[in-house]
């Protein structure tokens, strides 16, 4: 509750400092926020990491290149992570591959779920020699600040818009600027991923081509997702391939990507 609206503007006020320097206390010397929250310590990691990047490795790799090994090197060795991650992401750089050379044109990449800019990044590479426009969508102002500096460290901000609304708020933004969308990344809370494919679909939002890659649809798993694909209504209106893979930096634990190609 605001304190100011149970006590008083002055009262209130003095709580509120009491209050946040009792956080600022326990997050600077008792609880380390990186130790809170694995992606900022994910993001020290890349930054301590690009700090020892030579001008000899720069040569030989370029910051974005160099900045995706890092946050999959924590993945893998020093903490665990909920992006696409390096297997599963493969899956998505090829998907971005189909849409390349298909022939249609990629004009605008939407991922849903930015978390840390992991995805981002992969799809950014995969665009590097397009002019296509890169949107990621994700409410949490957290995700917002992480991808930013991540983007920067890549060297890509400038590349990559970043939404810091629900996903059906921007789609509702896009299809009031008259846009659509080529390629459609779905990492972002399972229970929407249908309700919000289904709102793309009815919006007008997809273009004809245009590619729909879903994370995690099997673990956590997103069934209805899968069942609408492969045995209902977008049977007809996509065709979809099941991939079979494992849980980002965890190979015991199976997932599966689906990527569909709308049909128009
Ligand atoms: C699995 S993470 C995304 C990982 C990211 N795509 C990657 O590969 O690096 C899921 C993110 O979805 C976000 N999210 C939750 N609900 C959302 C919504 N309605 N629209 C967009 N993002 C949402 C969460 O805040 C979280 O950061």
């Amino acid at each position: 509750p605001d304190p100011r609206l149970l006590l008083g503007d002055f009262l209130g006020r003095h709580v509120e400092i009491a209050r946040n320097l009792a956080a600022i206390a326990l997050f600077l010397e008792v609880l380390q926020p990186a130790t809170a929250h694995p992606q900022l310590a994910a993001l020290q990691h890349v930054v301590k990491g690009m700090k020892a990047y030579s001008e000899a490795e720069a040569s030989e790799m370029s910051p974005l290149d160099r900045v995706i090994d890092l946050v999959d090197d924590f993945g893998w060795n020093h903490g665990f992570l909920i992006n696409v991650g390096d297997v599963k992401g493969k899956i998505l750089d090829s998907a971005v591959k189909q849409r390349l050379q298909s022939g249609g044109n990629l004009k605008l990449a939407v991922e849903l779920g930015t978390f840390m800019g992991y995805g981002t990044l992969r799809l950014s590479r995969m665009l590097n020699h397009s002019d296509a426009e890169i949107i990621t969508v994700d409410p949490d102002v957290f995700a917002y600040t992480l991808a930013s500096s991540l983007y920067e460290q890549a060297q890509v901000r400038n590349r990559i818009t970043i939404k810091t609304d629900y996903s059906y708020n921007v789609f509702a933004e896009l299809k009031k600027e008259g846009r659509q969308i080529d390629f459609l990344f779905l990492d972002h809370v399972k229970s929407r991923y249908l309700a919000d494919l289904q709102l793309a679909l009815a919006s007008g939002l997809l273009a004809k081509g245009c590619v729909v890659v879903g994370d995690n649809i099997l673990s956590p798993g997103v069934p209805a997702l899968k069942k609408y694909l492969l045995e209902g209504e977008g049977s007809k209106l996509f065709s979809t391939k099941v991939h079979r893979t494992h849980v980002e930096y965890w190979p015991l634990f199976p997932d599966e990507m689906t990527v569909s190609t709308y049909l128009g």
